[in-house]
C-alpha cells in the first residue's frame, strides 16, 4: 500500500481519470459507497448522524454518503457550508444528483442557527468539509465549523482526512480531532507527520478502485509495511542449515554504566535468528552479561574507566569471521572512538546505533557507501537524526520523510528513523512506514532490542529492505501482543524479546 502527499493523490487521481478512464464521478461515487458500507459495519440502528460538507471534491464525497445513508433510511442531517455556488465541477454534480433524489440540506448561517441545535443531538459526525485540496491557513467559516464540531466532543469521523489539517502535516492545525478517518485510496503523508497524526483517531484505508498502475506512473516510492508485505518475504530456515549458515553475528555493546544494552542486542539478535552471536564487551562486565545472555560468546576487551578501552581493540577482533556487525548500545562514547574507526574497512554489514551514531557524525563522509564495501544501516530517534544532520530535533520530527530521504541519498545509507511512525530509506530514496507499536516501547531498552532484531534479520533475508521492515514490523508487533495482557506504564524490553518468538511464528502464517 502507497503513502503519498495530498498533491501527488492529485496527480495519481488525474493520471486515472484521463489515462485510465475512470471518470471523477465515479470515483466519488465508489468513495461514497465503501464509506458507506464501512460506517453501516461500525453504527447503531439508531444512530443520529450529521454530515458537515465543503465547497471542494470532499464535500462531493459528503453529498454521495449522504444520499446513500438517507437511502438506507438512516437518521441524517446535512449541513453545507459554502453558498451553493461555490460548489463547483464534480462535487456540483453529485450535489444535483442529491437534491434530484428528492433530499435537501441546510446552509451554514453561523454557529448561533441550528447546526449548532443539531449537533448536540447528533451522535456521530461526519466531517465531509475539506480534504487534500487545502491551501494555506484555515480559512473561515471553516475555523469557526471546526472549533464548534471539536467542542461538542462528538465522535467524528473523517471522510479522507481531518478537514483542516496541513497538507505536509508539519504545521500546527486547527483541524478536526477525528475519532476515526477512513481515507481513499492511499494513506496521506500526513498520517505519520506530527502533530497532524494526532487528528487522526484511528486510520482506516477504504479502497475506491484507483488502480495501482496510477501510482506507479506517479513514480510513488513510499510504502506501508504490512502484514502481508512481511508474511511474503519472512525468509525459511532451510533444512541443511547450520548454525555457521544462518549469520554470524557480532554485537560490540555495553559498559559498566550500562550492561543490560549489551544483553538485550545480543538475546533480541538470537530470537531473530542469527546462528551464532559473538558480543565483544570490556572485561569488567563479562560475569553479568555472560549470565544473563547463555547462548553468547565473548570477546572480552580490556576495559578503561568502565567501557572499552581504546587501545584494546584493533588487533582483538577479526571483522572479517562475521556476517554482520552492530555497533553501539550502552557502548558509552568517552572511549570508544578508535574502536568504531577500526570498523569502517570491514566489508560486511554494520548496523550503528546509539553511542555508535555519536562517533558516526564525527567522519560521515567516510562512511559514504563508495567509502564501504559493504551496507551501512544507521537506527536514529529523531534526537540522533538531529545530531547527523545538525538540524533541530522540531525539524526532523517536522520533515521525517524529507530529512531521511535525503540523509540516506547522500551517504548512500539505510536510514531507519525511529519514532511511533518509524520510517525506513533506502539508499535510492524508497521509503516504508511502520504503522505497528504502541506508547510502551517509550522505555530504555526497546531501542537495544529493535538493534539485535535488525541484525539478527539482516543474517536471515537476501534484501536488506525486507529485513528492515520485517525487523520493525515485529518489533512493533511484539509490544501490541503485550497490550493484550499489560498495561504501557509496565512493558520493559526483556518481555519484547520474550515475546519475540511467538509473534514471529503468528507472522509467519
Ligand atoms: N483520492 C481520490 O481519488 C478522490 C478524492 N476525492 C476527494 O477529493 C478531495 C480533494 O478534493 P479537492 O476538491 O481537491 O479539495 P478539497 O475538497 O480538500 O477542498 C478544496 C476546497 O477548499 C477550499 N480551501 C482551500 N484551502 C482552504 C483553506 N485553507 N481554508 C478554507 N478553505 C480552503 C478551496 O477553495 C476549495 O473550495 C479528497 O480529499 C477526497 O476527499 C474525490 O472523491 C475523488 C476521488
Ligand atoms: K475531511
Amino acid at each position: 500500500m502507497y503513502v503519498v502527499t495530498g498533491g501527488e493523490m492529485h496527480q495519481i487521481d488525474r493520471y486515472t481519470m484521463e489515462q485510465i478512464g475512470l471518470s471523477e464521478e465515479m470515483l466519488m461515487e465508489n468513495a461514497g459507497q465503501v464509506f458507506k458500507e464501512k460506517l453501516l459495519s461500525l453504527i447503531q440502528a439508531n444512530e443520529k448522524i450529521i454530515v458537515f460538507i465543503g465547497a471542494g471534491n470532499n464535500g462531493g464525497d459528503g453529498f454521495v454518503i449522504s444520499r446513500l445513508l438517507l437511502e438506507r433510511g438512516c437518521d441524517v442531517k446535512v449541513w453545507v457550508i459554502p453558498s451553493e455556488n461555490r460548489i463547483r465541477g464534480t462535487a456540483c454534480k453529485h450535489k444535483d444528483i442529491y437534491k434530484k433524489c428528492g433530499y435537501s440540506f441546510q446552509h451554514w448561517q453561523g454557529k448561533e442557527g441550528l447546526a449548532e441545535k443539531d449537533l448536540s443531538k447528533a451522535t456521530l459526525v461526519v466531517d465531509a468539509l475539506l480534504g487534500t485540496g487545502i491551501e494555506g491557513p484555515l480559512k473561515e467559516p471553516y475555523g469557526e465549523v471546526i472549533s464548534l464540531i471539536n467542542s461538542a466532543k462528538k465522535r467524528v469521523i473523517s471522510v479522507d482526512i481531518p478537514s483542516g489539517i496541513p497538507n505536509g502535516g508539519d504545521e500546527e492545525s486547527r483541524g478536526i480531532l477525528a475519532s476515526e478517518t477512513y481515507t481513499l485510496q492511499a494513506p496521506k503523508l500526513s498520517a505519520f507527520t506530527f502533530p497532524s497524526a494526532e487528528n487522526y483517531g484511528q486510520l482506516h484505508v477504504l479502497d475506491i478502485g484507483i488502480p495501482s498502475r496510477s501510482f506507479q506512473k506517479a513514480g510513488i516510492k513510499r510504502e506501508l509495511i504490512t502484514a502481508h508485505t512481511v508474511k511474503d518475504t519472512l525468509p525459511v530456515r532451510e533444512m541443511n542449515s547450520h548454525k555457521g549458515k544462518a549469520g554470524k553475528a557480532l554485537v560490540i555493546a555495553g559498559s559498566e554504566s550500562m550492561p543490560g544494552a549489551a544483553v538485550l542486542t545480543a538475546n533480541a539478535c538470537l530470537r531473530a535468528g542469527a546462528g551464532l552471536l559473538s558480543l565483544a564487551i570490556p572485561q569488567s562486565i563479562q560475569t553479568i552479561v555472560a549470565s544473563q545472555s547463555t547462548e553468547s560468546t565473548f570477546i572480552v576487551l580490556e576495559n578503561t574507566k568502565g567501557s572499552i578501552s581504546p587501545n584494546a581493540f584493533s588487533d582483538a577482533i577479526s571483522f572479517n569471521n562475521f556476517h554482520g556487525v552492530a555497533i553501539g548500545p550502552g557502548l558509552g562514547r568517552a572511549n570508544s572512538y578508535p574502536l568504531f574507526k577500526t570498523l569502517q574497512p570491514y566489508s560486511g554489514l554494520v548496523v550503528i546505533d546509539a553511542d555508535g551514531l555519536y562517533h558516526l557524525s564525527q567522519e560521515l563522509p567516510l562512511w559514504r557507501s563508495e567509502q564501504r564495501q559493504g551496507a551501512t544501516i544507521i537506527t536514529p530517534h529523531p534526537g540522533e537524526m538531529a545530531m547527523l544532520t545538525a538540524l533541530s530535533v522540531a525539524e526532523v520530527e517536522q520533515n521525517r520523510f524529507e530529512v531521511s530521504k535525503s540523509f540516506a541519498k547522500t551517504y548512500q545509507m539505510y536510514v531507519v528513523l525511529k519514532g511511533p511512525y518509524t520510517i525506513i530509506t533506502t539508499p535510492e530514496g524508497h521509503q516504508y512506514v511502520n504503522t505497528t507499536g504502541n506508547a510502551s516501547l517509550a522505555k530504555g531498552g526497546s531501542g537495544d532490542v529493535l538493534t539485535g532484531i535488525i541484525l539478527g534479520f539482516l543474517l536471515q533475508h537476501k534484501s536488506i529492505q525486507d529485513a528492515l521492515c520485517n525487523a520493525v514490523y515485529v518489533h512493533g508487533i511484539t509490544a501490541d501482543r503485550l497490550m493484550e495482557n499489560l498495561d504501557t506504564f509496565s512493558v520493559v524490553a526483556t518481555d519484547l524479546i520474550d515475546t519475540l518468538p511467538i509473534v514471529l511464528r503468528s507472522a509467519r502464517y
